[in-house]
C-alpha cells in the first residue's frame, strides 16, 4: 500500500526533516507514528497526500509515484486518500452534511449517489441528527467525526491522520479512535501521527517512531515508549 525507499526531505531553509527513510505499509494496517516535536512525524505523513514531496529517494502509495508525480495528477492521488487534521479544516459556511457532500461534489459524482454516501457516513459517525448544523454550533469531537465522514466518504483504501485527537479531551479521544478502529475494520489502512501515550499503550497497533528523521522503532503492537 505505501513503500518509502531512501526517501530524504530537505526544507528550502536547509533543515532535513526526513534523512533516508525506508518503510513499507500493507493494505489494512493500522500504523501509529510517534516521537518527540520536530522529529519528522508531519513531514512524513505530508509525503502521503503530497503536501509535501521527497527531494530524493522513491515513494508509492497505492502505486503511485509520489516522487514524479505531476501537480495536475494531485487531486487524483487525493480522491485514493482519506486526510484528517488535529484542528478538522472543516469549511466554515458549509453544514455538516455540504462538508461531506463536498468531496463527492468536486469528483462530479451523481447526486443520487452524493445523497446516498454522505447520509451513510454520517449515520456511522453518529451525525445525522446534526446534518443541518454549522461547524461552529458542534463540539470539537462532533466536528472530528464530521472530518472523519468526510475522509471516508470517497471510499479510500487508506485514511492518514495527523494528531486527530489532539484538540479533544481524553473521553472525546477514546471515542474517536473507536471509530478509526471501526474504520480499520472494515478493510482501510490508517496512519496516524500521535503523541497519545495512554492510547497508544492500549489500542495496540504497529508502531513506527520517527527521531531525527529516521525510523528508530517498528514494532507490531508495540508501545509508545517515551515518557512524560
Ligand atoms: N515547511 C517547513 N519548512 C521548513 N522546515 C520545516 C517545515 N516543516 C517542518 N520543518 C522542520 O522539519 C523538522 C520536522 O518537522 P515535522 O513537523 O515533520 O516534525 P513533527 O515530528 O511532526 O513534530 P511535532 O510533533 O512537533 O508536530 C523540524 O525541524 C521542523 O522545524
Amino acid at each position: 500500500m505505501i513503500q518509502m525507499k531512501n526517501v530524504y526531505k530537505k526544507y528550502s531553509n536547509g533543515i532535513v526533516a526526513l534523512n533516508g527513510m525506508n518503510v513499507e505499509i500493507d493494505q489494512g494496517e493500522f500504523v501509529y507514528v510517534v516521537g518527540p516535536s520536530g522529529a519528522g512525524k508531519s513531514t512524513f505523513i505530508k509525503m502521503m497526500y503530497r503536501e509535501e514531496r521527497p527531494t530524493s529517494g522513491q515513494m508509492f502509495v497505492d502505486g503511485i509515484d509520489i516522487a514524479t508525480l505531476k501537480n495536475s495528477k494531485v487531486p487524483l492521488l487525493r480522491r485514493q486518500i482519506g486526510v484528517v487534521f488535529q484542528d478538522f479544516k472543516l469549511l466554515p459556511k458549509l453544514n455538516v452534511y455540504e462538508n461531506v457532500a463536498f468531496a463527492l461534489e468536486v469528483i462530479e459524482e451523481k447526486p443520487e449517489e452524493i445523497r446516498k454516501r454522505v447520509l451513510k457516513v454520517l449515520d456511522l459517525v453518529g451525525l445525522k441528527h446534526k446534518a443541518r448544523m454549522f461547524p461552529t454550533e458542534l463540539s470539537g469531537g462532533e466536528q472530528q467525526r464530521v472530518s472523519i465522514a468526510r475522509s471516508i466518504v470517497n471510499k479510500p483504501k487508506v485514511v492518514i491522520a495527523d494528531e486527530p485527537t489532539g484538540n479533544l479531551d481524553p473521553e472525546t479521544s477514546w471515542d474517536i479512535m473507536r471509530l478509526f478502529e471501526q474504520i480499520n475494520k472494515s478493510g482501510t489502512t490508517i496512519l496516524m501521527a500521535t503523541h497519545n501515550r495512554e492510547i497508544v499503550n492500549s489500542m495496540r497497533h504497529r508502531v513506527i517512531a520517527i527521531e531525527g528523521g529516521l525510523i528508530v522503532r517498528d514494532v507490531a503492537g508495540g508501545d509508545y515508549g517515551y515518557e512524560g
